[in-house]
């Protein structure tokens, strides 16, 4: 489909032709997301304006403190979802417990998971943040419960993506059939087709990691990335945003590698399973490139719990299996 003129509406449309038994409930559930980045991305554009930036006084379930904008962006993917009769119930970073969809609307068969707003530490500094999000449909029956669709690997996602907040805003995502990406057209308030069939270079020059904790990563790390630094062949550079969803999306365009790995102080790292994780190795893999947590794949991972922590190493397929390798001791 032709770049420029193509809606994201229009975009969903032709996909869900591929599925002639489909009812649809999947695209709303896109749509209702799309939507939703739109507004979160209004307020993350004027937030310097409109008294939205700053801390909301309060800790989330990991004991990190939530930013204004971290609640708004929340309550704003609760509210796109909630009421469309295709969700079940979701899971938030923001969130302790699983969140249910209110007795006066109907549930559907899809559970969503998201990071409604992630590299808040960037938030007040204007640098790109972002929004993750992934979906599955349900396993389990009945009206309630849903608890046990979320523990599902990320292989099952039926689809998963990302809103990037920077000097464009834009939604990528995949539904199992390659990767595309919008960018916003804010005279126009559509997502339009800018990045189709997205490739992860196989090789990159690029690694992203906070090099700070060098001093807490295992001797291995430590070793894969004074390789990587003193690559003969290719000659990488550091880039390290500390805002994933920007991270990953460099990496994505350009090739290279993200690390976020286990330490001596956070054994599992960072980051999280369900709503960060996932949903980016998804897309890498449906890229061309690959996502590890060091032993497993990141999709084959079994969750046990709704935000459980995983070391992270993404990106081009060289540069993930080459870490495998030293890992593995064989590098
Ligand atoms: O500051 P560190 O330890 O390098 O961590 C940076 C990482 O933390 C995160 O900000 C965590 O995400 P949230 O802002 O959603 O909590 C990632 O976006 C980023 O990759
Ligand atoms: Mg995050
Ligand atoms: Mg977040």
């Amino acid at each position: 489909m032709k770049k420029g003129v193509t809606s994201l509406g229009r975009f969903l449309i032709e996909e869900q032709r591929r599925f002639p038994e489909a009812t649809g409930d999947f695209t709303l559930i896109l749509e209702q997301i799309a939507f939703a980045a739109k507004i979160i991305s209004r307020e993350v554009n004027k937030a310097g304006l409109i008294n939205i930036l700053g801390k909301a006084y309060s800790v989330n379930v990991h004991g990190e403190e939530q930013q204004k904008l971290d609640v708004y962006a929340n309550q704003k993917m609760i509210e796109a979802l909630d009421h469309i009769g295709k969700v079940c119930a979701m899971a938030s970073e923001e969130e302790d417990d699983v969140i249910h969809v209110p007795d006066r609307y109907p549930k559907g068969k899809y559970v969503v998971v998201f990071d409604p707003l992630d590299g808040s530490s960037n938030i007040d500094v204007n640098i790109s943040i972002g929004t993750i999000f992934g979906i599955y449909k349900r396993v389990s029956e009945g009206e309630n419960g849903c608890e046990k669709d979320f523990l599902q690997k990320g292989r099952k996602l039926v689809g998963a993506g990302y809103v990037i907040y920077g000097s464009s805003t834009m939604f990528v995502y995949s539904t199992g059939n390659g990767v595309s990406g919008f960018t916003l057209d804010p005279s126009v308030g559509e997502f339009l087709l800018s990045h189709p069939n997205i490739k992860i270079p196989e090789k990159g020059k690029i690694y992203s990691i906070n090099e700070a904790n060098y001093h807490r990563w295992d001797e291995k790390i430590r070793k894969y990335v004074e390789y990587i630094k003193n690559l003969e062949e290719r000659q990488y550079t550091s880039r390290y945003i500390g805002s994933l969803v920007a991270d990953f999306h460099r990496n994505l365009l350009k090739g290279g590698v993200f690390l976020y790995p286990g330490d001596s102080k956070n054994p599992k790292g960072k980051l999280r399973l369900l709503y960060e994780a996932n949903p980016l190795a998804y897309i890498v893999e449906q890229a061309g490139g690959l996502a590890t947590d060091g032993e497993q794949m990141i999709l084959d991972i079994q969750p046990e719990s709704l935000h459980q922590k995983t070391p992270l190493i993404i990106g081009s397929k060289w540069e993930v299996e080459t870490y495998l390798k030293f890992m593995r001791g064989e590098a």
